[in-house]
């Protein structure tokens, strides 16, 4: 005989009651034949709605199927009788494939990277989610039994998801204040273990802070079948939701949803603090500062997500740690350098980092070919947001040898060029009325660096600033930040040659950070000021340089 389907959810008590009032009407002569339409009809819906939500719900993983029919077909009676477990274990309390997929397309959806699961059972929820994880991101899963780690564990290792879950055994409680006492916290609670206990961990998690500001708490059965809002019901699982529904709901601190899905999902997360708070509560100031402007913290602020930037110079050295960090942090990247085959390879590495790029050769110092660069990468993506305008060159000479052709060529590439590079996205970012131009300089348009000879080099730099201020005020009203970044010394293969080795020594006595500058020591003040958190910042010459220009 087929074991008898316990109804486990509100769908799944009328679909029984349905059935049932459905053959009462069919065995009754006196029963009209539309009741027994109306019952089919209403049968038909409640009954096929699981149903349809489990087909067109995206398949679960290889590693998920298993763990279902493995939890599916164990004997948890047998286990128990044997002493393995403490409890006799429902099989029906497992997550199962469409709460899983909701619970892993909220953790993309809220970019979680640390979850904390209160009740893992065999671990389906646990896996779920951390399917919906990046590749660093933690689970913490607390359950009471130990053997449900054991049966868990071979199929989490199967799984390349499996190594972010960390599984704490014993009193999810214990857990909870050892995670409190270590300071952790976390983007996502997920609470599913010990109904009379749900109100508890929730206090403890928003009283200890274990979930972040901005972060989501998610409650399962929180319908309970229905017995939450059933006035006759007498169930103690059902009052203690009821009453935990309840309290949530007139809870100031929290904002909530109850989502009608399986035996309901609850989304709770903090609301803000305007509304009256408790007294602990009353000496915080809710401002920008507390939540961060428009509710995004600071490290947030400075993604570049859906931003479309170009680095010239772009295929070696400054240029190629500034595409890296635009990438990293968000942005498509236009690789551009005069050398087609550096930018590609460029370009390359960024798609091997899951970074969307293109490479574009042009020669800064020809109008015809800047112009080709921006309408490449307009057409690429429709807009240009962050401009890094890096590519230059540095030749060496005496002043009182210094051919005109030097002096034209430096300045052609550094100053002409780059005013090319910036008139040129400066057009197509006041039409969109937002964009962030980011010149390279250099130390040596404050300093005249020494013992080697750059006249040209330095005055060109000198002329980049001065550009780079006078843009970074003609535009800022229209939406448009020109700054530049003057970097120290960078050490390059070239500056370990033979011939500039007697120089490395007078530079390093001239730096009081004692080094050179690694091109990564400046990858985070381009995204700082690609990034929004920079716009009141214009015309600005930030200085990269171990304190060179100050001795
Ligand atoms: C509803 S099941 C969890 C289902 C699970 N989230 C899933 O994805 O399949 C509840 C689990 O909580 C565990 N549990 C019950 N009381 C607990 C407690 N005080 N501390 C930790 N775990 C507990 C039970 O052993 C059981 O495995």
């Amino acid at each position: 005989m087929a074991p008898v389907k316990v109804p486990d959810t509100p769908v799944e008590v009328m679909v029984d009651l349905l059935t049932k009032a459905k053959d009462m009407a069919a065995s009754c002569s006196s029963a009209p034949e539309e009741l027994s339409a109306h019952l089919q009809k209403a049968l038909d819906i409640a009954s096929g709605l699981d149903k349809y939500l489990e087909e067109m719900t995206t398949r679960e993983s290889e590693p998920l199927r298993e763990l279902y029919e493995k939890t599916m077909s164990h004997d948890w009676n047998g286990v128990h009788k044997e002493g393995k477990t403490l409890f006799q274990l429902p099989k029906e309390c497992i997550t199962g494939h469409v709460e899983g997929q909701t619970l892993k397309m909220l953790i993309h959806m809220s970019r979680a990277k640390r979850v904390l699961e209160i009740g893992m059972f065999t671990g389906y929820g646990a896996l779920s989610m951390a399917e919906g994880l990046p590749d660093d991101g933690l689970l913490v899963a607390c359950e009471l039994e130990p053997y449900l780690k054991e049966f868990a564990q071979p199929v989490f290792d199967k799984s390349p998801h499996g190594k972010k879950i960390v599984v704490k055994t014993g009193s999810a409680m214990d857990t909870l204040k050892e995670l409190a006492a270590a300071g952790e916290q976390f983007d996502m609670v997920f609470i599913d273990a010990d109904k009379n206990n749900y109100i508890n961990y929730y206090n403890f998690i928003l009283e200890h802070n274990l979930l972040r500001l901005q972060g989501v708490m998610c409650v399962d059965n929180s319908l309970f079948k229905g017995k939450v809002f059933l006035k006759d019901s007498t169930d103690p699982n059902g009052s203690s939701l009821r009453e935990f529904n309840r309290f949530v709901s007139e809870d100031p601190r929290v904002e909530q949803v109850i989502l009608p899905l399986r035996d309901g999902i609850s989304l709770i997360r903090r609301a803000p603090l305007a509304r009256p708070s408790p007294p602990a509560q009353r000496t915080i100031s809710d401002d920008d500062v507390f939540r961060g402007v428009g509710g995004i913290s600071i490290l947030d602020r400075m993604r570049l997500d859906g931003k479309v930037a170009y680095v010239t110079g772009g295929g070696q050295g400054i240029g190629r740690a500034f595409a890296h960090a635009l990438g990293e942090a968000g942005a498509k990247v236009a690789v551009v350098d005069l050398d087609p085959a550096r930018a590609e390879a460029v370009e390359r590495e960024l798609s091997v980092k899951g970074i969307t790029s293109i490479s574009v050769s042009a020669d800064i110092s020809k109008p015809e070919d800047v112009q080709r660069m921006i309408d490449a990468v307009v057409s690429k993506w429709g807009a240009i947001h962050i401009a890094c305008n890096n590519a230059g060159i540095n030749l060496n000479s005496a002043s009182e040898d210094t051919t005109l052709e030097e002096w034209d060529r430096t300045f052609d590439v550094n100053l002409r060029g780059t005013f090319m590079c910036c008139q040129a996205a400066g057009r197509v970012m006041l039409k969109q009325r937002y964009g962030k131009i980011i010149n390279t300089a250099s130390m040596a348009s404050l300093i005249v660096p020494h013992p080697q000879k750059q006249l040209s080099y330095n005055t060109s730099k000198a002329g980049v600033v001065k550009l780079t201020q006078t843009l970074g005020t003609e535009w800022i009203d229209r939406g448009v930040r020109v700054n530049c970044i003057s970097p120290g010394i960078v050490d390059t293969p070239l500056i370990h040659s033979e011939d500039l080795k007697p120089l490395l020594q007078r530079w390093l006595s001239d730096i009081p950070a004692g080094r050179l500058a690694q091109v990564t020591d400046l990858q985070a003040a381009v995204v700082y000021l690609a990034s929004d958190t920079s716009d009141y910042m214009t015309g600005h010459n930030l200085v990269i340089e171990g304190g060179q220009s100050l001795w």
